[in-house]
């Protein structure tokens, strides 16, 4: 397309592609990045491509090989009081230096962690007429498939696409969850559910709280399954499979296969998170970070597309689905003369309007501090 007007340049409508409608006619396919996959595409679409620099962003910060984020072994801390001691000092680490953490023998056996990731395979490769019935951005459905929550808000779309259910407070009937992935689905929520009822109370020792206090206050009650799937890309520099952000939880716990591309700012440096066979990622989101007064921290993280592939990856987004009237703050608990609020307090609708409307990468938190 050639200028027309200056009209038109300033309003950026003329450039050498029509962006909404090329933005439209892939949401209205209901297929996904899978769907130009299985068209045969060899070319990422330009609708794609990370204008905001995100690839090349803090030039200081190359991935190194010298960093990787900590491994924490849950083996015996239900028995062994000393074991549970070692593992809440570690815990306490990784909170405040890294915000992400790795926990290998988390106490959900490896089949099922397997057949969790399979379950997400055989939902986004299934026949595009059955996913296609999934799709949705109604934000009030309890399972919906899409692809890029934000599609029409970021100057970029990212090579993923993703099934979302809510799988508490208030689960959906079975019947309601793909039949492909039920009753894995089913299983691997129930795990998840009792591995963060676990980790809540590590976290609570951790930072010198009654051990229920975090489960008290409803950090493990409401919790959102994220099944992402990230087709293999045929130009992977030109974009990305998610964008720099924090998490708008309490807590996350991934699941990842074996492909890799997970990364987190540490030190102003990437850090690749490897994948370990039978473990489960663990990252601090900005719901802890303002209940602690930033004690545990939630740090920037990544994921980079692939030639290799297709990856996928299973996050449990812990925090209330549905009520956002719920107002959060620094614990009191936590607070003294030398260690005074650093945030007010927040009602979940008003930190996640601020969370959406924020633009990728920047923090939500700090529109709160005092
Ligand atoms: O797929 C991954 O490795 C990370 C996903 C993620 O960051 C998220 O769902 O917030
Ligand atoms: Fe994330």
């Amino acid at each position: 397309m050639v200028a027309t007007s200056t009209e038109e340049l300033e309003q950026g409508s003329v450039s050498s592609y029509d962006r909404i409608s090329e933005l439209k006619a892939f949401d209205e396919s209901k297929a996904g990045v899978q769907g130009l996959v299985e068209k045969g595409v060899t070319k990422v679409p330009r609708m794609f491509y990370c204008e905001h620099s995100n690839l090349s962003d803090d030039s200081t910060s190359e991935p190194t090989s010298n960093f990787s984020i900590p491994t924490i072994d849950f083996t015996g801390i239900h028995d062994h009081p000393i074991l549970r001691d070692d593992v809440v000092g570690k815990l306490r680490y990784a909170c405040e230096k890294w915000g992400f953490f790795q926990v290998i023998n988390p106490g959900i056996s490896s089949n099922v962690l397997d057949e969790m990731i399979k379950g997400t395979g055989r939902f986004h490769q299934q026949n595009a007429k059955v996913r296609k019935e999934y799709y949705s951005r109604d934000p009030s459905r309890k399972v919906a498939y899409v692809s890029n929550y934000s599609l029409y808000h970021e100057s970029s779309a990212y090579w993923r696409d993703t099934l979302g259910c809510v799988m508490a407070s208030h689960p959906p009937e079975a019947e309601e969850l793909p039949e492909v992935c039920r009753d894995i689905v089913v299983e691997y929520s129930k795990k998840v559910k009792a591995f963060a009822s676990t980790l809540f109370e590590l976290l609570s020792e951790a930072l010198g709280l009654n051990r229920l206090h975090l489960e008290k206050m409803g950090c493990a009650e409401g919790f959102l399954l994220l099944c992402h799937y990230y087709p293999a890309c045929p130009e992977p520099e030109l974009t990305m499979g998610n964008s720099k952000h924090t998490d708008n939880d309490f807590i996350t716990i991934l699941l990842q296969d074996e492909i890799g591309g997970l990364q987190v700012l540490h030190d102003k440096q990437w850090v690749d998170v490897t994948p370990i066979h039978g473990a489960l990622v663990v990252n601090i989101g900005d719901l802890l970070q303002l209940l602690t007064n930033d004690k545990f921290i939630s740090v920037h993280h990544r994921v980079l597309s692939n030639q290799a592939g297709p990856r996928k990856s299973v996050a449990s987004l812990f925090r209330t689905v549905g009520d956002e009237s719920l107002v959060y703050g620094p614990i009191n608990e936590l607070l003294s003369e030398e260690n005074p609020p650093l945030y007010r307090n927040i009602s979940l609708k008003e930190y996640l309007t601020c969370y959406y409307a924020k633009g990728v990468g920047t923090s939500a938190l700090s529109h709160f501090k005092l």
